[in-house]
């Protein structure tokens, strides 16, 4: 079943609340079983119906019980067509927080592993001059 291919016109003809499909990360869930429990509430899940809720879905940073649960409700993949919606994927860092984050982080790396570099090299000539002062 999970196995089963569905365009995005099929998904979208499956935007109710007791018949829901979702497409998150190019596979199609079925969230009409699941949407009475929705800890986020009905109405996000019913503003995704027949779409893709990849970046809604990852916005919200869900759990890891959150993705088990989305596993059991899988009905097959997408399809992708030509002219369809672009793939939402998403990418860990693409904010401009998140990536400002990162790349400070990195530049931080950098200065460490430079100022570790001078300190070396700093009490090895220390340590030098010590031993030709012997
Ligand atoms: C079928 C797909 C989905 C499943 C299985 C699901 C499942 C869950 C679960 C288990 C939680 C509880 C917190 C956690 O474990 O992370 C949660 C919270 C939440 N979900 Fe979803 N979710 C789905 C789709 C969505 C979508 C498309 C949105 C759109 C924005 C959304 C918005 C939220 C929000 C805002 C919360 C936080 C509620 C709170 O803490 O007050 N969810 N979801």
């Amino acid at each position: 079943m999970a196995d089963k291919e569905f365009t995005y016109s099929d998904v979208s003809e499956h935007a109710t609340k007791k018949d829901l499909y979702v497409v998150i990360h190019d596979k199609v869930y079925n969230a009409s079983s699941f949407i009475d429990e929705h800890p986020g509430g009905e109405e996000v899940l019913l503003d995704v119906g027949g779409q893709d809720a990849t970046e809604a879905f990852e916005d919200v940073g869900h759990s890891d019980e959150a993705r088990e649960i989305l596993e059991g409700l899988i009905v097959g993949k997408l399809l992708r067509k030509d002219g369809d919606p672009k793939p939402k994927t998403y990418e860990p860092g693409a904010t401009s927080t998140a990536t400002s984050d990162s790349a400070s982080m990195g530049v931080g790396l950098y200065v460490f592993i430079l100022i570790g570099g001078v300190l070396a090299f700093g009490a090895y000539k220390y340590l030098q001059a010590q031993q030709e002062g012997q």
